[in-house]
């Protein structure tokens, strides 16, 4: 299993209280399936996929990815543990305006210290694999909307993860491009064997998820199958 969330309870503060974001929630994610967590505004999405990143420590419960329990763990094991075997897709790609889509993907392997050659090579191949191999020379103001996305999502997995969390990619979409996105995401899932989580409010792509989990103040309904 490569993503396991194990009875997570996550509160905020809340004035002189604790507001309970995620209530005693289990969910698990297999490689090569995609989850789609759909709810209304403030039923607890993003809270989950910030538990799922390890950005945030839940009040109880465990979290388990790719076999490692998070914990226990330092901060500095935390972050390796990102950097190694989590990709995150954001609602807006943040690309950076001087950087060729190609040298967007570069940078994270910059980042991770791997070679100029391999990262070249790595980023040529997954702008291919998401239909930007036209565009890999542009800056991010010479391209849509649809196809920032699609670097969003290439970048995420230029570090091969196991999981993938993805939030709410079609927000800034149009119903046409936004279709196209949770394609190739549900695609891309199978082919590169991520355990995916997308999160979103709009149950219209969904067709193509295995599993659609919803979330209502704080507690997950147990999956149904999505097809
Ligand atoms: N940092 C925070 N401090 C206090 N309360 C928070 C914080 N973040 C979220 N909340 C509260 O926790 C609950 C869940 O919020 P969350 O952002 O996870 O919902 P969501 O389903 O992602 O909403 P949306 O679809 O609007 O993004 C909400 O009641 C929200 O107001």
């Amino acid at each position: 299993m490569s993503l396991n969330l194990s009875g997570i309870t996550l509160t905020y503060p809340d004035g002189e209280h604790r507001l309970t974001a995620l209530d005693q929630v289990s969910l698990d994610v297999p490689r090569g399936t995609l989850t789609a967590v759909i709810g209304p505004s403030g039923s607890g999405k993003s809270s989950l996929l910030a538990v799922a990143a390890t950005l945030v420590t839940p009040d109880a419960g465990t979290v388990t990815v790719d076999g490692v329990t998070t914990a226990g763990l330092s901060r500095g094991e935390l972050t390796e543990l990102r950097r190694r075997r989590i990709g995150i897709v954001f609602q807006q790609p943040h690309l950076l305006p001087s950087l060729t889509a190609a040298e967007q993907l570069q940078l994270m392997a910059r980042i991770d210290g791997r070679s100029p050659a391999k990262a070249r090579g790595r980023a040529l191949e997954l702008l291919a694999a998401v239909g930007l191999t036209a565009q890999a020379g542009r800056r991010p103001h010479r391209l849509s909307g649809g196809q920032r996305q699609r670097i969003g999502i290439a970048r995420a997995l230029m570090n091969d993860p196991t999981l993938l969390l993805v939030d709410e990619p079609t927000s800034a979409l149009d119903h046409e491009r936004g279709a196209a996105v949770v394609d190739l995401i549900t695609r891309l899932t199978h082919e590169r064997a991520t355990a995916t989580v997308l999160v979103t409010h709009d149950r219209t792509h969904l067709t193509g998820a295995d599993r659609i989990a919803e979330v209502h103040d704080g507690r997950l309904t147990v999956p149904v199958a999505g097809r």
